[in-house]
């Protein structure tokens, strides 16, 4: 069996809380993503998908464990992984083709020869076609629609030919129809390209949809909860959605969040009425003294 693409080994993190005591956000994290996979991940709002993605994309640090893209540490960005955020961040003064043109990919080759040039831009233009930008590529972002925008953004993430995409909620912002279009895009440009996604989102019917397998994360600490393999192939249309088989993997997988969450609750509130007690009864010995 060959390595893993990525791979998350025992990885926690710890911030620091308003208290100014520090509290693991992620303990103990383990999972694998192998070559050309889409692995998607789920959980419950606070579990840590964001500092997940962040940690793997290298902008931030692990506290504990270690995360490897083709068996090398991450210690920081690099061009090996693209990433997508909820809100676009492409360069307002730049148009579409000229955002695709000037990510790090060129920068960080200053001394690429003309030929690595001319095949970067080939494949700028081969993924304007691909994600249906060629007739907005003269335009600037402030001219797109957020369906738009990301499309371009998902296309910069590419141009670099990186070994993993990161996605985080791409089309969380987007309204359904929108969503829509841009699902059956992931699913036709995944078939094409030979990248790793890991694919962060709160719409578990998303994740089935576009995922070969669903990692959920339960909360407090962020820790893998269960994972769930997607029995369908790559070519899916709308329809599946409405399939017996695939409302039952959504219903199992909701199952599983909810249940990581109600722990939660119930914990907070045992603490909530232990401190509430605890308050009483030094209440009732201050009265007595
Ligand atoms: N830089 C930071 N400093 C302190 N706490 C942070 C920081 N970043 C995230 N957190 C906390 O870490 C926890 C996990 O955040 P994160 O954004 O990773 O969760 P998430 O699962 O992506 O949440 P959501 O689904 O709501 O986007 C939250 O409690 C958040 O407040």
């Amino acid at each position: 069996m060959s390595a893993p693409r990525v791979s998350v080994e025992g990885v926690g993190r710890d911030y620091e809380g308003r208290d100014g005591v520090p509290f693991p956000v992620l303990k103990g994290l383990d999972m694998v993503a192998s070559d050309h996979e889409f692995v998607a991940i789920v959980g419950a709002s606070g579990c840590g998908k964001s500092t997940l993605l962040r940690l793997v994309a290298g902008l931030d640090e692990v506290t504990e464990g270690v995360i490897r893209v083709d068996g090398r540490p991450v210690t920081g960005p690099g061009p090996d992984r693209g990433m997508v955020f909820q809100q676009s961040t492409l360069f307002p003064w730049l148009t579409v083709w000229q955002n695709l043109r000037f990510p790090r990919g060129l920068a960080v080759h200053a001394e690429a020869t003309s030929r690595e040039v001319s095949e970067y831009l080939s494949r700028s233009e081969a993924l304007l076609n691909m994600m249906g930008l060629a007739r907005v590529r003269d335009s600037y972002p402030n001219q797109l629609s957020g369906g738009m925008q990301q499309r371009v953004n998902i296309a910069r993430a590419l141009v670099a030919n990186p070994a993993v995409l990161l996605m985080d909620e791409p089309f969380g912002a987007l309204d359904a129809q929108t969503r829509e279009t841009m699902h059956d895009l992931v699913l036709h440009l995944f078939a094409a390209e030979k990248t790793t996604a890991l694919f962060v989102t709160h719409d578990v019917e998303e994740a089935i949809y576009l995922a070969d397998r669903v990692i959920v994360l339960a909360p407090n600490p962020g820790r893998v909860d269960s994972v769930h393999s997607i029995p369908w192939g790559r070519a899916r249309t709308q329809d599946l959605k409405l399939d017996g088989a695939f409302v039952r993997l959504k219903g199992e997988i909701l199952a599983r969040i909810r249940a990581t969450t109600a722990v939660h609750a119930d914990r907070e509130l045992l603490e909530s009425m232990t401190a509430r007690t605890r308050a009483s009864s030094l209440a009732e010995e201050k009265g007595k003294s």
